[in-house]
């Protein structure tokens, strides 16, 4: 099938180069001439392992990517793959979703026939059909339900494994109104689903399938969070809270992923989502008070961090290494990253700051160009007073004569995750 996905970021690059991996022909359209030059010339906007060779694989042939909406005239099916941040208060901004549905719409205008339009971005309920798809048919010109239909296809892809969730999918939601819709989404479908072992496909309607992606994360962040909370409990009596969480992670009902304890959530899609539902939830009469509580938990593990460090060393003037800076492991993403907030209150502090991160530094440099950058984790531990370990990367389980060099070696580890005891004052946050 021909198809166009609006948005070449995390989501639109790592869908359109795997829909091109299972057979169909893809355009990416993006605003950024520099993502489209990148992507045409063979390589990843992104760091995502796994997606350069794809990309490498079939740009020039079955995909390929423009500045220009009239591409997607040739194509059946559009994916919106925009961003959708919070606003200050939590709610969902749509903007960026409406400016696309705009440019679509009008771009739809000069295409006869049929076409699908499809919200593969995160948004809350009754979106997709009450404010989508009105601009799409103001715009067009075209009747919803006759000659434009939309629907909704949540994504659960996580960053560091992005393609292989894609191709590998625990399930495929598939949200659509009418038979036409529904359709075209089995045929975009079924052969990634052929492909991967035939996953679940759940077929439900358009605001299910956006509430499926909200509850899916508030889900997991909760249970990070009751996580947290189960391991400061332990902390406060001394007992060991990973014995305690892989034990209860064997009783089927529990599981074992999803409960690792320490310095909380972060990234581009646990904080921002959590916020929507939550404002869009009392937008219409309820307070869930489970999700409000997981955030107040994990906005609390970095303030936790900092006073284990506070028991060992004052940062006023201190040297501190911060080693992680991408939100998590296996991604340059740092979009609220624990290192983030943690930053913040060293400076304000006045720490003298030192980070580390094996992929994610350019990225937090743009941000706090303020703080001092090492070029690798034993640079960044020479000569300091302290060290917080703030993303699981595997490196860090590995350091060991790296802390000799450290003026004192007080390692405060927000993860669990380095393995050296001796010769080190250690002071684990959970
Ligand atoms: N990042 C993830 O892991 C992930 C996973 C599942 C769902 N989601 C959801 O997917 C959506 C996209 O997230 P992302 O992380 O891929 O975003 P992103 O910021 O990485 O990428 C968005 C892209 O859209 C482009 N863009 C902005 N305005 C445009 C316009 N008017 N027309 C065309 N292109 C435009 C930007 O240049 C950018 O390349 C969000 O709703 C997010 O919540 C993200
Ligand atoms: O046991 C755990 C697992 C994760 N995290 C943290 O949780 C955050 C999110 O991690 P992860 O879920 O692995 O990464 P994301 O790429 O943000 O993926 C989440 O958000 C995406 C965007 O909505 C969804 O598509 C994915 O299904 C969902 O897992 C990170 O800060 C992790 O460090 C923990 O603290 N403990």
């Amino acid at each position: 099938m021909d198809l166009s996905i609006v948005g070449s970021g995390y989501v639109g690059t790592t869908i359109a180069a795997c829909f091109a991996e299972v057979g169909h022909d893809v355009v990416n359209v993006d605003i950024d001439e520099e993502t489209v030059a990148t992507l045409n010339g063979g390589d990843a906007p992104i760091h995502e392992p796994g997606l350069d060779d794809l990309v490498a694989e079939h740009a020039g042939d079955r995909l390929r990517a423009t500045t220009d909406y009239a591409a997607v005239r040739d194509t059946d099916v559009t994916f919106l793959a925009l961003p959708t941040p919070s606003e200050d208060d939590g709610h969902i901004d749509l903007s960026i979703m409406k400016a696309g549905a705009r440019s679509l719409g009008e771009t739809l205008a000069e295409k006869d026939g049929h076409h699908l339009v499809v919200t593969k971005s995160t948004v809350v309920p009754t979106t997709t059909e009450e404010v989508i798809a009105p601009i799409l048919e103001a715009e067009s010109g075209k009747t919803l339900g006759a000659d434009l239909d939309v629907g909704m296809n949540p994504e659960f892809l996580r960053e560091g494994s992005a393609v292989e969730d894609f191709l590998g999918p625990d399930k495929v939601v598939l949200g659509s109104e009418t038979d036409a819709a529904a359709a075209a989404l089995r045929d975009v479908f079924d052969p990634l689903v052929e492909r991967a072992d035939d996953p679940p496909v759940v077929e439900t309607g358009v605001a299910e399938a956006e509430m499926i992606k909200y509850a899916n994360n508030g889900f997991l962040a909760a249970k990070i969070s009751l996580a947290n909370d189960i391991a400061n409990v332990c902390k406060e009596y001394d007992i060991d809270s990973e014995a305690v969480l892989s034990a209860i992670g064997l009783d089927h009902r529990i599981g074992s992923e999803f409960l690792g304890a320490g310095v909380g959530w972060g990234g581009s899609c646990f904080p921002k989502d959590v916020a929507a539902i939550i404002a869009a939830a009392r937008d219409v009469g309820y307070d869930p008070a489970m999700l409000q509580a997981a955030v107040e938990v994990n906005d609390r593990q970095p303030v936790r961090l900092l006073g284990r460090l506070r028991e060992h060393v004052d940062p006023d003037g201190a040297r501190v290494a911060v080693l992680g800076l991408a939100f998590k492991p296996g991604t340059d993403d740092i979009r609220n990253s624990r290192a983030i907030p943690l930053v913040e209150a060293l400076l304000d502090a006045n720490a003298d700051v030192v980070g580390y991160d094996p992929v994610a530094t350019e990225n937090f440099r743009e941000e706090y160009p303020e703080i001092d950058y090492a070029d690798s984790a034993g640079a960044a531990l020479d000569g300091a007073d302290a060290a917080l370990v703030v993303t699981d990367w595997p490196e860090f389980a590995e350091l060991d004569t790296e802390f000799d060099a450290m003026a004192t070696p007080i390692v405060v580890d927000g993860r669990r995750i380095v393995t050296r005891r001796g010769g080190i004052v250690y002071e684990s946050l959970v």
